[in-house]
């Protein structure tokens, strides 16, 4: 199975750190002006994926792209938090997410090595997230692997999980559809 994952976030905030580090394990200090596209492959509950990442700045383009989205700000710089707030209002307006499916996003709040510096709280993020029924995750690219690797899982889990939704819907409304036409029939017969 194949996934588009979109990674966003305002300036510096670490998009092209996360996705490194997710890729090769490393983190390697400076990124330089990238915004690339990257393929890889996860095993997640066994079963494998194959991921294609954009580490982007905003566009409409690729909200239509993804299949799922991790919304990255930086603990030290509550600009970038808030920009978290404005890109789950436009991605839920660019995209025609059903009611009852949970929207694939993961928030991140990350460089939580840098603590003496934290400006956002945890439970604001947490908070912003149950608001808006995402995943939320705090992170350090700079110093660990694990928590890097369980935000690209969860987020599988969630396309996952919108996908049967997705196939759910299409199967009752076929039910519908049949039934429907079944009832109309009755209707022309009786007339
Ligand atoms: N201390 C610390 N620094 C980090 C962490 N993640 C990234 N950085 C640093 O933050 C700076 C920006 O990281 P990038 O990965 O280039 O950020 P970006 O969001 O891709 O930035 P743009 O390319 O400007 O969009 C770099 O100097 C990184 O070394 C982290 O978890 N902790």
């Amino acid at each position: 199975m194949d996934a588009n994952v979109v990674v966003l976030g305002t300036d510096n905030v670490g998009k092209s750190a996360l996705i490194v580090r997710f890729l090769t394990r490393r983190f390697i200090g400076e990124y330089g002006d990238i915004e690339s596209l990257y393929t890889h492959n996860v095993v997640v509950d066994g079963r494998e994926q194959t991921l294609n990442i954009w580490d982007s700045l905003m566009c409409e383009k690729r909200v239509q792209w993804a299949d799922g989205f991790v919304l990255v700000y930086s603990i030290c710089d509550r600009s970038s938090f808030n920009a978290v707030s404005r890109l789950i209002q436009i991605i839920k307006t660019t995209r025609d997410f059903l009611g009852f499916e949970k929207m694939p996003i993961v928030i991140v709040g990350n460089k939580r090595d840098l603590h003496h510096r934290r400006t956002v709280l945890s439970e604001e993020g947490r908070l912003l997230a149950l608001s808006a029924d995402c995943q939320f995750y705090e992170v350090s690219a700079a110093e660990n692997y694990h928590s890097v690797l369980m935000v690209f899982h969860g987020l599988v889990d969630r396309i996952r999980e919108s996908r049967v939704s997705v196939k759910k819907l299409a199967g009752i409304k076929g039910i519908v559809k049949s039934m429907s036409a079944v009832f109309a029939r009755r209707r022309t017969d009786s007339l």
